[in-house]
């Protein structure tokens, strides 16, 4: 497991291209018939991606976190953002296709991944999941593309009409601390989340996918008066900490998962900035 330490604001002013790129992108956290995991020590979520292609893959326990079991201690969000697969939590099977949600709770022993290959040209699943520590269990929990609680943000006029899928929320499927959800730019709109904000009581993570492979996101980080921006791929994350904008433009429409974890669950527990107060 990769351990990328904590950040502050003071330390991203002076990083150059391939410093931003190295402690915040996470750029290949998706690879044939492995769980790949990141630990950013911001709020200690961990970031996995599985691809199960010629086999199942079954998750780890990773020897970082000291447990017997990977959610011993911990919850974790899913979001399969390839394509059509299947997960099994302790003999339970759940079908996830593309888009859908699928929250694990603390005490889960036995979790294993697969992909429905039924021919040359079908997609792998990918599952990304974003884990955080646990204090009690809450039930795992199923819920497919586009049924959490939606909200239309945006306008086609600024380029920003967009909608908010909320999965693993205060108003959802129950959580310790992860909050989660699939944000979808609609035809034509590029910009997500701008006006920008940050949220000092829960870092971010945000995993842009079904953005074309010549496409890019220039997604804007740090603090609104100091940002810098990351140009970003299909299926990379960006780790976002606390004090960090998140925001992002594509060169062509896109979708993303965000997911928090922290100090609370309120989605709309933000600090907005004017996009004129930005430098
Ligand atoms: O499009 C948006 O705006 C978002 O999806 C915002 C994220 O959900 C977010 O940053 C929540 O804090
Ligand atoms: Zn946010």
């Amino acid at each position: 497991m990769e351990q990328r330490y904590a950040t502050s604001p003071e330390h991203v002013a002076g990083m150059g291209t391939a410093e931003l790129r190295a402690r915040f992108l996470v750029a290949d956290l998706f690879a044939d018939d492995q769980a790949n995991a990141v630990y950013t020590h911001h709020d200690r979520v961990v970031l996995v991606g599985v691809q199960p292609v010629t086999s199942r893959v079954t998750l780890p326990s990773f020897p970082e976190i000291r447990s017997e079991t990977f959610f011993e201690h911990r919850e974790g969000g899913i979001i399969n953002v390839g394509g059509p697969g299947s997960v099994v939590v302790d003999g339970e099977t759940f079908e996830m296709g593309h888009g859908s949600c699928l929250y694990v709770g603390r005490g889960a022993e036995s979790v294993v991944f697969a992909s429905v290959m039924d021919g040359e040209d079908s997609a792998p699943a990918r599952f990304y999941i974003v884990s955080a520590p646990a204090h009690t269990a809450h039930p795992t929990t199923f819920v497919e593309a586009g049924k959490g609680n939606i909200r239309e943000l945006g306008d086609a006029l600024t380029s920003n009409r967009r909608t908010i899928n909320q999965y693993i929320h205060e108003g959802g499927i129950r959580s310790c601390q992860v909050v989660m959800g699939v944000t979808t730019l609609h035809p034509g709109s590029m910009w997500n989340t701008m006006p920008a904000h940050t949220h000092d009581r829960r870092m971010e993570a945000y995993l842009y996918f079904d953005l074309p492979a010549d496409a890019r996101i220039i997604h804007i980080m740090g603090e609104p008066q100091e940002t810098r921006h990351l140009v970003v791929a299909d299926h990379q994350a960006v780790i976002s900490p606390s004090w960090s904008v998140h925001s992002g433009v594509g060169t062509a429409s896109y979708s993303f998962v965000w997911a928090m974890a922290g100090e609370n669950q309120s989605f709309d527990d933000m600090d907005g900035f004017a996009i004129a107060d930005m430098r």
